[in-house]
């Protein structure tokens, strides 16, 4: 890899808070939701692989770089309508270096075009290795006399089921750097409840309340007024557990994945909302993005795929903004 491959130019918001810049998007573009830039092979038209795979071989890098080009055309074809970006660092792992080059090349380019990002990486360790997760994705690392922003995300996930240790680095880093994080707290997936539903005896509720208390906690040193910098994770897959986060965490911004491909829809989600119409976000990630795969978007062709999630996206809002009488 060449040197300074990783080496953001560190760029300093206005806002003391980033929660705060975020609901200023949102708002701006009356669109409560963030499309997630996962590419998968599986996902890519046939045709932006071929051309990768003359010019790089069959190879990781051809593979990667035919993501970036997805990436790109539909951040482009999406930009103006949304407030961030989510993507998902796992979808670039699994290319290895040439993989994060582009998830890398992904934020830049999202943040250029005015976009927040949220970088799903649901990093959480003993207190040394969350500050390195920390610092890489959110804050600064000092090499010699220079300082690097190495990935530039606005904000990152998080993972608490090691506890204050692993969540209070990237919380330091939040109040050093203005960024923000998201918590995980009643994840989307079907076996969420194995663990984040069990009643602790010490409470009698649910382990995820828990977490929702810490979060707030967690939150309180980051916030002004309103909203934390420390926001939670919970899934449209679960209304009435989001509806009940929603009045444990009055200061604490909600993340929502699971709209979309994993059933989650507006109606849902009303309650995940607050009675201003803030307090959540909405992520979509293979809704929008293979949307020309989808039967209602089969008109646009694999080659007009970012037009397919652009109408995605304007669908999307229709439904949440109905459902949410705006
Ligand atoms: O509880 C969670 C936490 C994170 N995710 C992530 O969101 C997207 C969802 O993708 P879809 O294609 O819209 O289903 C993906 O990156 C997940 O890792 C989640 O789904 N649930």
């Amino acid at each position: 890899m060449a040197e300074g491959q990783f080496a953001g130019i560190i760029e300093r918001g206005e806002e003391t808070q980033m929660i705060k810049r975020l609901i200023r998007e949102i708002q701006k573009k009356n669109a409560p939701i963030v499309v997630g830039l996962d590419p998968q092979m599986a996902l890519i038209p046939q045709k932006l692989l071929d051309k990768n795979y003359q010019q790089y071989g069959q190879t990781l890098e051809g593979a990667a770089n035919a993501f970036w080009d997805f990436n790109r055309a539909i951040i482009d074809a999406v930009c103006d309508l949304i407030p961030a970006v989510k993507p998902q660092s796992a979808m670039y792992e699994r290319l290895g270096l040439a993989g994060e080059a582009v998830y890398h090349k992904t934020i830049s380019y999202a943040r250029d075009k005015g976009l927040l990002v949220i970088g799903d990486i649901k990093r959480g360790d003993i207190g040394s290795t969350s500050a390195a997760y920390a610092d890489g994705h959110l804050g600064l690392v000092t090499v010699g006399e220079k300082v690097y922003a190495p990935f530039g995300e606005d904000f990152a996930t998080v993972n608490p089921y090691m506890g204050t240790d692993a969540v209070g680095p990237f919380v330091d880093v939040c109040k050093a750097q203005d960024k923000g994080i998201f918590v995980l707290v009643k994840t989307s997936n079907p076996s969420s409840g194995e663990f984040q539903d069990q009643i602790l005896a010490e409470t009698g509720k649910p382990l995820y309340e828990s977490v929702a208390y810490m979060v707030e906690k967690w939150g309180e040193e980051t916030r002004e007024d309103g909203y934390s910098d420390v926001g939670a994770v919970v899934g449209a897959t679960y209304p009435r557990q989001g509806e009940r986060l929603r009045e444990l965490m009055p200061h604490t911004y909600i993340l929502v994945p699971g709209y979309g491909a994993q059933g989650g829809r507006g109606f849902d989600l009303t309650h995940f909302f607050d009675k201003d119409g803030l307090g959540a976000i909405v992520n979509s990630s293979r809704g929008i993005i293979a949307a020309y795969q989808k039967d209602n978007y089969a008109g646009f062709g694999a080659e007009h795929f970012a037009e397919a999630s652009r109408q995605a996206v304007l669908d999307m809002l229709a439904d949440i903004n109905g459902a949410l009488g705006r």
